[in-house]
């Protein structure tokens, strides 16, 4: 990794604020209404404290855990968002196999720029895809099932949530 390399999400929010469209950069950076939530959520975070252990042998360290009794190397995961190809042209293929790379899980988001078979041919791992329930059930049903199908010719392991 060179010195220039970004090493936290601060630095990576800087690179993507110098690259991207102010359109596409304001869609991804940006919160709802006033942001109060976005605010609190980055207060939140700041609230934890990591304590850091010296003299301690880390050489092997072990975070994996189950979610939905699916292993993951962390509990950290991919929450799902929309548009990815806005942020680069392989979109959601991209972040597949950046999750995948890390042994965590995708959450793939109903609103994605590449498909669902695009994004379970790309890679292997768990993935979960995020619904919205409609009024128009039947429109819902089909995504599920179609979801279902794919999984099961892809052999990957679907898992809806929403
Ligand atoms: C750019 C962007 C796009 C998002 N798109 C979706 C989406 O398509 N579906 C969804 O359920 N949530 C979407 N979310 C919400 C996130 O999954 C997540 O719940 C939100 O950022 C709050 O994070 P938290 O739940 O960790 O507090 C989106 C969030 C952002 C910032």
């Amino acid at each position: 990794m060179g010195s220039d390399d970004p090493v936290n999400v601060n630095q990576f929010q800087q690179l993507a604020k110098q690259l991207l469209p102010k359109m596409y950069y304001d869609f991804f950076a940006g919160g709802a209404e006033d942001e109060h939530t976005l605010k609190d959520n980055i207060k939140a975070f700041s609230r934890i404290m990591i304590l850091p252990r010296v003299l301690v042998d880390v050489s092997r360290i072990d975070m994996s855990t189950t979610i939905l009794g699916f292993e993951t190397s962390s509990p950290i995961m991919v929450a799902p968002t929309s548009y990815h190809q806005l942020a680069h042209p392989q979109g959601e293929v991209a972040t597949a196999r950046a999750a995948s790379a890390c042994n965590t899980i995708m959450v793939m988001s109903y609103s994605s720029t590449r498909t669902i078979e695009e994004v379970a041919s790309s890679c292997d791992g768990v993935r979960f895809f995020q619904v919205y329930v409609y009024k128009r059930r039947d429109i819902t049903a089909h995504l599920v099932q179609m979801n279902k199908a794919v999984s099961i010719l892809r052999r990957t392991r679907y898992h809806l949530t929403g």
